[in-house]
């Protein structure tokens, strides 16, 4: 035993027996009162040096499921607390009510050490098991704390300094413990007063987080003492039911809700706070929620608290249900990265609305459309508008990998993992991705035994790479996309049904280029793009307009993207004529040469009659309706007008 052990048990005796103890002038009484605690209550014996408690995996594992969908929720804060605090050489560890740690990131390097120490996934850091520290001292009181080297009841503990801060569910409950812990600090407590309040400020996120996720169908109303701060950052979040009731709120709202109660009669202020009227704590009707929206100006979304009578400034969000009943009566606006995605097309309107519902979900997503209809593009913006952006954007094409060399770049190996692996070993695409968004293009083309592995992944948000025996945790949202009709594949035997409904958080289809309304849109969008590019302004003549018009599009956007580079190369003084167009829309279509008949597949070139026997087809089946034609056949309507008049096809009564 070391000699600083020994001084240590010394005083904690001396602690246990009503004896003054040489540090009792500056030891925090709460420490004081967890040695005594442990003393008395948990019958600790100050002289036995603990091993740290780990819990079996299988345990461990009971434990992890339990706090499952908390910990996803809480994982991003988690992650971006530990980016903060790894070069200082912290280890992160996030416990569940009962102290065990259920999630724990840490420098892998130090695995061992910090096994020792106890400062691994599966530790167990209750008072009673583990004495004073700070995990399980914040348990037993409900406060954030550090436990600094000597406050440590256990000797074995005193090298470290541990900060805590408790992480409560919305009724209050204690849901969890964070904890920064490191192995070696300067010797002053104060030294470690930033870090409590980053972690404070980190349990107080995840906390509103997770209230959110909760109660995504109910309102949301925010309290802020300052106008400036009520649309940014409010430290009071409630969630309130459609009969005016608390249903929820973080534990800043609810010390709020207490203060409010402190001039009632006791009975009264000690009932509980789930369930009451809102209108007992705010001076506020449920039907006056609404209005309290961002739309509304903030000097008119002021409240006043029951008791005190203490101003607060209101932001409200309405439960999800009615949001989106008043999208169908007036869209709301979407994020910048998905609104500019088209100029008004029906479908292309509908896909981008969904995907603005599903930006922070942590739902996986598909997309499916034709080659170049902007798949990837897609993903991007969704990616872009959300709280992943921060994180990175990965993108593999499962196609272009060969099968051999997929499973290492998805999934990463170790140094020597096989013959053929980089030196270095590779951290693989999954993990690069970490707090991001994985795009898998072409994921029907994924092999069965990488679906496999994939599905496990998502399954258990973690990865093993090849050559590594311990999974290392991993936080991504997957957005697969495909041409072809998955159902029908995982019908085929092809793809697995469970990884389908895995990734099918939500299909978004996008349409092929030929049926968007908006197409001209695009056109001018794209055009306009390259004349900043070449410092010329470009337009197309009537000719060249009507042939994009017309032609099929059979690569989508890109093929226009390519036609319009083209164009615009030949074009003499900015002016697109229908020769600086392409060969192959030219072919599809010869309105130049005589005989010639028809621009697109749904009018095959030098298949006039069996056209012209399309399109009278098309006009009887709709009726003559020729807008519903024109979107049979995936063109414009001035172009059925025009074939119909080369034809010779009047409407018949
Ligand atoms: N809404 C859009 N506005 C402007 N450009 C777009 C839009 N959508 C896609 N693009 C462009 O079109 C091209 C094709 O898009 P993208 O690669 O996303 O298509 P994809 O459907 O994923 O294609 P593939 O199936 O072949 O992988 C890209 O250059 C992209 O930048």
């Amino acid at each position: 035993m070391r000699q600083e052990q020994v001084a240590h048990i010394d005083e904690l005796m001396r602690a246990a027996s009503g004896l003054p103890v040489p540090s009792c002038g500056t030891r925090d009484s709460v420490i004081m009162k967890s040695w005594q605690r442990c003393v008395s209550e948990h019958r600790l014996d100050p002289v036995v040096l603990r091993e740290p408690l780990i819990l079996p995996s299988t345990q461990l594992r009971e434990h992890q499921d339990a706090m499952d969908e908390f910990t996803h929720t809480a994982r991003f804060g988690v992650e971006t607390l530990y980016r903060d605090v790894a070069g200082l050489g912290y280890v992160l560890l996030l416990t569940d009510a009962k102290g065990i740690t259920v999630d724990f990131i840490g420098d892998p390097t130090f695995d061992a050490t910090l096994m020792r120490a106890g400062l691994y996934l599966g530790a167990d850091w209750k008072e009673p098991s583990a004495g004073t520290c700070a995990v399980g001292t914040c348990i037993a009181t409900g406060e954030a704390l550090v436990v600094h080297q000597t406050d440590h009841f256990d000797a074995t503990h005193i090298p470290l300094t541990c900060t805590a801060a408790p992480v409560f569910d919305p009724s209050g409950a204690l849901a969890a413990v964070l904890d920064i812990s490191a192995l070696r600090s300067p010797q002053p407590k104060e030294s470690q007063l930033l870090a409590l309040q980053l972690v404070k400020s980190v349990a107080h996120k995840i906390e509103t987080a997770n209230l959110l996720n909760r109660f995504r169908g109910e309102f949301i109303l925010r309290l802020a003492p300052s106008p400036e701060f009520a649309d940014v950052d409010p430290p009071y979040v409630l969630a309130v039911d459609s009969s005016g009731c608390i249903a929820g709120f973080n534990s800043k709202a609810r010390a709020l809700l207490r203060r409010e109660l402190e001039a009632r009669p006791p009975a009264d202020a000690v009932r509980p706070l789930v369930g009451r009227r809102l209108s007992e704590f705010i001076e506020i009707a449920i039907d006056d929620l609404p209005r309290l929206g961002p739309a509304s100006p903030v000097a008119q979304r002021m409240v006043r608290l029951a008791g005190t009578g203490t101003p607060m400034f209101a932001h409200c969000q309405l439960p999800a249900r009615i949001s989106t009943r008043s999208v169908a009566a007036a869209p709301p606006s979407l994020p910048a990265p998905l609104a500019g995605l088209h100029g008004g097309d029906a479908a292309m309107a509908t896909v981008t609305a969904r995907a603005a519902r599903l930006v922070n979900t942590q739902m996986n997503l598909i997309v499916c459309g034709e080659t170049g209809t902007g798949k990837e593009f897609l993903a991007k913006a969704i990616h872009a508008a959300g709280a992943r952006s921060a994180r990175p954007f990965v993108a593999v094409n499962c196609a272009a990998l060969p099968e051999t060399l997929i499973e290492g770049e998805l999934f990463g190996y170790e140094a020597g993992a096989f013959t053929g692996a980089v030196a270095r070993g590779r951290k693989g695409l999954v993990l690069e991705a970490d707090g991001g968004t994985l795009f898998l293009d072409e994921i029907g083309d994924m092999p069965l035994t990488l679906q496999t592995r994939l599905l496990r992944v998502l399954a258990e948000r973690e990865v093993t790479p090849l050559g590594r025996t311990r999974p290392v945790p991993v936080n991504i949202r997957v957005i697969a996309a495909t041409h072809r009709d998955l159902l029908a594949e995982v019908n085929a035997g092809r793809f697995r049904e469970d990884l389908y409904f895995r990734l099918s958080g939500a299909v978004l289809t996008l349409p092929p280029l030929r049926r968007r309304a908006d197409f001209e849109w695009l056109v001018e969008r794209l055009l306009e793009e390259r004349g900043k590019a070449a410092k010329t302004r470009f337009s197309l003549s009537p000719d060249a307009r009507d042939l994009l018009r017309a032609y099929r599009w059979p690569g989508n956007i890109r093929e226009l993207m390519n036609t319009l580079d083209f164009a615009c190369a030949l074009a003499a003084e900015g002016t697109i004529q229908w020769e600086d167009l392409p060969e192959r829309l030219r072919e599809a279509d010869s309105p130049h040469e005589a005989g010639a008949a028809a621009l697109s597949p749904a009018f095959p070139s030098g298949e006039g009659e069996i056209a012209q026997d399309r399109l009278l087809a098309a006009l009887r089946a709709r009726s003559w309706n020729i807008s519903a034609v024109a979107r049979d056949l995936g063109v414009d309507r001035t172009t059925i007008h025009r074939r119909m008049r080369r034809y010779g096809i009047a409407r018949r009564v």
